[in-house]
């Protein structure tokens, strides 16, 4: 079959794309707010990282991020790393690589460089100069000796975490009852029936994201199972079914449950609909083992880390709640037993898209293809997924993943940015009559699946 040609990246400098407002306005203030942050509780930090020392440290912390700021605002090109992190080289060498293709395609298009060589804010592929922000934020703190693992965005994951107590609490209860439930056989329907609840609280908790709202906490009381009905017309793709049907085959050709790996997105209440989603499968024995992949360094804001992991899962056991805390031994026992596991891959924070996943980390590629499916969490995911690119809007999934099928896999994703294949022709309009923004503003999503390689 013929795979159609792949669009342009993209770019900020298409003022009509997100990329631009993200640049122009949103990165700005994400980074204002590490500076306020970092000010406002310099006492305290000093304080717990080592007095005078870190003083220091915190103010070349602060510079180097304002610095940041007045780069990205006034398009200057991206410099290479300096700090000594192992993923560092990797990074630099990307960097080069990029350069030589904007070389390339300058060459190609005759493109005076006017501006001088680099890669630059509004001007190159959004993916790789977002990524590459939140790993220059990064390499402020990896300068530092006292302050190098500070995650400046834990306190805001934290409140997101405590914000959504209400809603935590009717979903874990809920959870509770189900487990209950099948304590004795339970009818297929109603397995089926209960996955795709939990499929799609899990990805309606991406609504959750802390940077889209610029680090604005939102609180979250509603019933996220009762809410489904009356979030059920945006959901643009809707292919839980394909994902039930993914995992009942397993079942039926290797006569045992399924290995699931969970690539991570936000911390807060959508880790929390993660891990219900995850309980869901080992106790419907749709899944035997769960892999849940986290970030290695601190990332966009809001994405789990392995202190996140852990800081919520000892919040969750000391909580005053009883579903909460139940539910909370029950995962402490998986972790234990390796049913659930947790993996880092420097992988998730470079600036690839996945259909170079083979070339740049073939041990996780490898690693992911012992997988019966993969569910890839939230917006960035689904970026690096169809590489982030100005695709037409009827483009079949499997085409924009360009490749990339180390398993059966699903993208669990709310909308927010302009990106978006497999729609049928006329959708685009519909959408856009209800609501412009439905793009961008986490209020729409998609299920999508693919189960086969694209021949
Ligand atoms: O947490 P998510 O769902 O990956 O979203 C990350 C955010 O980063 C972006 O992909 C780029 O800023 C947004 O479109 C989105 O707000
Ligand atoms: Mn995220």
């Amino acid at each position: 079959m013929s795979q159609p040609k792949t669009p342009p990246p993209l770019s900020a400098k298409d003022p009509s794309s997100f990329a631009y407002p993200t640049m122009k306005d949103r990165i700005p203030v994400i980074l204002s707010k590490i500076v306020d942050h970092l000010t406002r509780n310099k006492l305290h930090i000093t304080k717990e990282y080592g007095g005078e020392a870190a003083r220091e440290e915190l103010k070349a912390v602060i510079g180097a991020i304002s610095e940041l700021r007045h780069d990205v605002m006034t398009n200057k090109p991206a410099k290479p790393l300096r700090d000594s992190r192992h993923d560092a080289p990797l990074w630099n060498a990307q960097l080069e690589k990029q350069l030589n293709l904007k070389r390339e395609e300058d060459e190609m298009h005759r493109t005076e460089q006017v501006k001088g060589e680099g890669l630059r804010w509004f001007d190159d592929a959004w993916l790789w100069m977002e990524c590459y922000l939140y790993r220059r934020v990064q390499e402020a703190f990896l300068m530092c000796t006292l302050l190098k693992d500070f995650d400046v965005f834990a306190q805001q994951k934290q409140d997101a975490f405590k914000n959504a107590f209400q809603s935590t609490s009717h979903l874990t209860m809920y959870l509770q009852e189900v487990i209950n439930r099948f304590k004795e056989q339970v009818p297929e329907a109603e397995v089926k029936e209960y996955f795709v609840e939990f499929l799609q609280v899990s990805l309606w908790g991406n609504k959750c994201d802390l940077s889209i709202s610029a680090g604005q906490v939102q609180s979250h009381d509603h019933n996220p199972v009762i809410h489904l009905k009356v979030l059920k017309h945006k959901l643009l793709i809707d292919e839980s079914d394909a994902v039930y049907q993914i995992l009942r085959k397993v079942f039926d050709t290797k006569g045992k449950p399924a290995q699931v790996d969970i690539v991570l997105d936000n911390a807060g209440f959508e880790l929390v609909t993660d891990l219900c989603l995850a309980e869901f499968l080992i106790t419907s024995g749709l899944a035997s083992q769960i892999v849940f992949h986290a970030k290695s360094i601190p990332w966009f804001v809001s994405d789990v880390t392995l202190a996140d992991w852990d800081w919520t899962l000892n919040t969750m056991s000391r909580m005053n709640h009883i579903a909460i805390s139940e539910l909370c031994e029950r995962w402490r026992a998986y972790l234990e037993a390796n049913t659930w596991t947790v993996e880092l891959h420097d992988f998730w924070t470079m600036p690839n898209s996945y259909n170079e996943m083979h070339k740049v980390s073939p041990d996780l590629y490898a690693c992911l293809s012992q997988s019966d499916l993969i569910l890839f969490k939230g917006d960035l995911n689904y970026r690096k997924l169809v590489s982030d690119r100005q695709w037409d809007t009827t483009t079949k999934f499997e085409s924009a993943l360009r490749g990339f099928h180390p398993a059966p896999l699903c993208s669990l994703r709310t909308l927010k940015c302009d990106c978006v294949v497999g729609l049928r022709s006329g959708q685009v309009q519909e959408a856009e009559e209800e609501d412009e923004n439905w793009m961008i503003n986490g209020d729409w999503a998609i299920i999508s699946t693919c189960e086969h390689r694209e021949t």
